[in-house]
């Protein structure tokens, strides 16, 4: 070993449980909600937090490492633009519905990794007792989760609007499009556009309100139903399934496209949107981390495209091209199309 290699690139990786952990923690406390527009002293800080000094002033620094706030030399702090745009709380995509997810329900999870690699099964919910990681039992889901995925699938989606050609596409069924950030989003970059928003009952009445308060109430429905027992709504020229598959394990996720391509008509468009794994599987690292992240969350992983390809081949659907949505949260749009069926003439 040369003695100019050091362990550093090991270091940072331990110091991502630290900068999570500062950025959780000072979301929580409404750190940048209370200095929206304002400012700061350490002092003032551990004032208003009924802290001690020395707390408040390691929070701060930490947060200014990380960019999350700004220190003039004066030692005043304020936000930057990343943290007032997107940890305000009430700000339209207000990303601390997320940072609570991952802290609140994912983090405790990642203490019983190993439990979950022994014995193949998430842990971040109980399968003896919970239907699936989606049913409405879990206080922390319910408040944060689909606030957390618009916060997330917004940005996809703006993406993914500019990205596909939507010239021909009339209506959209949003497969488990909770959230209703695709649905929004897709909408607003594409006037013409009509999408309906598939999901489960509840989660398409706590979906409801952000489609009103996008107002496009008009333009956007929501079916209420499970993918898994009840038939998709037909009537749409594209289906979206956006993070959906490697929340399931392979005899779901081929049950829900089976479900899809039943709903579509002959030349329509199914459109998958995840972070692919790569067919060599050495990466990417967003795919390859979601992926582990569905060992403590799911029975699923995070599929590769030739996986869905040859899946989708065997319901009549043939991958035309694959999007790379670089920069978003979900990194990858893979398209296909729905090959018509030879009928017999007589
Ligand atoms: C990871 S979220 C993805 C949400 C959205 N598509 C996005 O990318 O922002 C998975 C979604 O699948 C929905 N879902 C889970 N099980 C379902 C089922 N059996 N039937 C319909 N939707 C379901 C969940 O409620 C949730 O909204």
């Amino acid at each position: 070993m040369s003695t100019e290699t050091v362990p550093l690139p090991l270091l940072n990786l331990t110091f991502g449980v630290h900068a999570f952990k500062a950025l959780a923690l000072a979301t929580e406390l409404g750190v940048f909600t209370e200095l929206s527009g304002g400012t700061t002293s350490v002092g003032r800080f551990a004032e208003r937090h009924g802290i001690e000094e020395r707390p408040a002033e390691l929070l701060l620094t930490a947060c200014t490492a990380l960019g999350l706030l700004r220190r003039d030399d004066a030692g005043t702090y304020r936000n930057t633009d990343l943290s007032e745009e997107f940890l305000v709380r009430g700000k339209p995509y207000y990303f601390g519905g997320w940072v609570a997810v991952v802290d609140q329900h994912e983090y405790p999870a990642y203490l019983r990794l190993a439990d979950s690699l022994r014995g193949n099964h998430p842990v971040s919910w109980d399968p003896v007792r919970q239907e699936s990681l989606f049913a409405p039992d879990d206080p922390v889901m319910l408040e944060h989760f689909w606030e957390g995925m618009h916060a997330l699938s917004a940005f996809t989606a703006r993406r993914l609007a500019e990205s596909l050609d939507f010239t021909a596409i009339r209506r959209v069924l949003d497969v488990g499009g909770g959230g209703g950030a695709f649905a929004v989003e897709l909408c607003r970059h594409h006037p013409a556009l009509r999408v309906t928003v598939f999901d489960l009952p509840f989660v398409c009445e706590l979906t409801a309100p952000r489609i009103g308060a996008a107002g496009l109430e008009k333009r956007i429905d929501l079916a209420g139903g499970d993918f898994f027992t009840d038939p998709l709504p037909g009537g749409h020229d594209t289906v979206l399934l956006s993070n959906i598959l490697h929340d399931w394990g392979e005899r779901d996720a081929r049950r829900i496209l089976a479900a899809c391509a039943e709903a579509l008509p002959d030349n329509g468009l199914l459109v998958i949107c995840e972070s692919f794994v790569a067919d060599d599987k050495r990466g990417p690292r967003p795919a390859a981390l979601m992926s582990l992240n569905m060992l403590v969350e799911t029975w699923g992983r995070n599929y590769t495209v030739a996986e869905y390809t040859a899946w989708l081949r065997e319901r009549g659907l043939v991958t035309e091209r694959v999007l790379s949505l670089d920069g978003a949260p979900t990194t990858g749009a893979l398209v296909a199309r729905k090959v018509p069926t030879r009928r017999n003439h007589p």
